[in-house]
């Protein structure tokens, strides 16, 4: 576990659709380097949550502060790299036309651009799908794009929105891989997911239900508290002790 100060901190976030209430006074703070996994079931609010993360979406009170900035707020946008769940891809376009679209919106230029290019798509296994069509992707293929996408300008802090979904486990294990590498290098990771053996990869859980924050800390101690034996039976407990 890393011990450093806070880069994320929600405050008493709520959030509502008309008179739905969907986010209902989240409180977390996520360290710098962390893998901080958010698991719920469908329509907990996960997405709800790291869209306001990354700065696409705004509460409807509270604040969420990233490296001490409220957000939304564009002078993070360099420091952030967030891959949504639905793929925001150019389906009319190539690959490579997509990622240099990306690159350049980001700053990237010339041989450095390039670089990152290649970088990003050997890391997610598309160098040989570099010129093909989007259109002509399969599923898993475009979360890898996307994921490759938010990858370009080497973030400080990954936004995943459900990352693997639609990946078969072999390329599931070699992205986590990636993860692990990034994060080592100190990239902070805030990754959403209802896959549970995803989840025991993070330093830390918070457990999503119906738009309130059950439980929150490494999935051992989640474990431990609950006298389960996996981060699922976990999830029952603490589920059933607030219904
Ligand atoms: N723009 C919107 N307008 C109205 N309701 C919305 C909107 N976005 C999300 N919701 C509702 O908010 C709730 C939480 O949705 P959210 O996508 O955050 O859940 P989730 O935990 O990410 O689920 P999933 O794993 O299926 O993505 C759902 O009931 C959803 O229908």
């Amino acid at each position: 576990m890393h011990n450093r100060k806070s880069c994320i901190s929600i405050q008493h976030v709520y959030k509502k659709f008309g008179k739905h209430e969907v986010l209902k006074d989240i409180n977390l703070e996520i360290e710098e380097g962390e893998i901080f996994g958010l698991l719920g079931p469908s329509g907990a609010g996960k997405s709800t949550l790291v869209k306001e993360l990354a700065g696409l979406d705004v509460p409807t009170s509270g604040e969420n502060y990233i490296f001490d900035e409220k957000m939304p707020t564009l002078k993070l946008m360099q420091r952030i790299g967030y891959m949504a769940q639905a793929d925001a891809l150019y389906e009319e376009l190539s690959a490579n036309e997509n990622l240099h679209f990306f690159a350049s919106l980001y700053g990237l230029k010339g041989k450095k651009k390039k670089e990152r290019i290649k970088k990003v798509m050997q890391l997610v296994d598309l160098s040989d799908h570099l010129n093909k069509l989007v259109s002509n992707y399969s599923g898993g293929m475009k979360r890898r794009l996307s994921l490759a996408i938010a990858l370009l300008h080497e973030p400080e802090m990954l936004i995943l929105d459900e990352p693997t979904v639609g990946i078969d486990p072999v390329l599931r294990k070699s992205i986590w891989d990636a993860f692990y590498d990034l994060n080592k290098k100190g990239t902070t990771i805030i990754v959403t997911t209802h896959v549970m053996d995803e989840a025991e990869k993070c330093d830390r859980l918070g457990l999503m239900r119906d738009g309130t924050l059950i439980a929150v800390g490494t999935p051992e101690a989640l474990r431990k508290e609950t006298n389960s034996e996996s981060i699922e039976q976990a999830f029952l407990v603490y589920g059933g002790a607030t219904s």
